[in-house]
């Protein structure tokens, strides 16, 4: 479950990117998060993921209350979280298969463990045979299904994606929509952002949409 009670975060010398928001998302939902560039729209996924921190008010996500932790118990709130960031954060120098293993080397997993993990991972999204090939040699897409391996490889509970089809045709934004739609079916909490509603629409789930980090009118 994710909660936010009376969330406002501002940056450094900024505007406030999120506005004093109040909402949840219960355990197991699929929601998407529409609005204009600059809406606030990564800066709500980094707060629930603890990349961020709430300037006033509480972000609460499994029951643990982020804007009282330490830094130091952040760790493991993170396990239980898997993040598709905007910017890929593909390491460029490691294989495919070990920028999929790096959140369970983190983790400290057991090597052989890891290894079915990420083999598993890899044929969810397509990417199995294609192991140790550098990203660099990936298309826009393959990449973005090595993203997606890479934040569900531990498991989590909860998976977040920042703008995941933006950059591609519709036809495989579709396809990565159907892929976070079978992880949600198996049980995840699963939070989308995009600016294209229109990629939204056919799901018929929550919209939370946003404006210069208040709900949109
Ligand atoms: N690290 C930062 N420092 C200062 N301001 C920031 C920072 N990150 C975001 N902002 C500002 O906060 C506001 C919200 O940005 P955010 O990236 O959350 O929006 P977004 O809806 O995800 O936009 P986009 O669709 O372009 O990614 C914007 O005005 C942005 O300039």
């Amino acid at each position: 479950m994710i909660k936010f009670d009376q969330v406002t975060k501002r940056y450094p010398g900024s505007i406030d990117a999120i506005k004093g928001l109040s909402f949840q998302i219960d355990r197991g939902e699929m929601v998407f998060l529409a609005g204009h560039s600059g809406a606030g729209k990564s800066t709500l996924l980094k707060l629930i993921s603890g990349i961020e921190r709430a300037t006033m008010g509480n972000v609460v996500v499994n029951g643990q209350n982020l804007s009282k932790l330490r830094a130091s118990q952040l760790p493991y709130v993170r396990q239980h979280i898997g993040v598709v960031f905007q910017d890929h954060k593909i390491l460029y120098d490691r294989s495919v298969f070990d920028n999929v293993m790096l959140p369970l080397d983190i983790i400290g997993f057991d090597r052989r463990e890891s290894t079915r993990r990420v083999h598993a991972a890899l044929d969810k999204v397509g990417l199995l045979g294609k192991e140790k090939t550098n990203p660099i040699r990936l298309s826009g897409g393959e990449q973005q299904r090595l993203c997606i391996a890479r934040a569900v490889v531990h498991r989590p509970s909860i998976l977040l994606a920042d703008e995941p089809s933006a950059n591609l045709d519709r036809a495989y934004a579709l396809d990565i929509m159907e892929l976070f739609k079978s992880f949600h079916q198996v049980g995840a909490t699963v939070v989308i952002s995009a600016h294209d509603e229109t990629l939204m629409a056919d799901y018929g789930r929550r919209i939370i949409r946003l404006a210069h980090g208040a709900f949109a009118a």
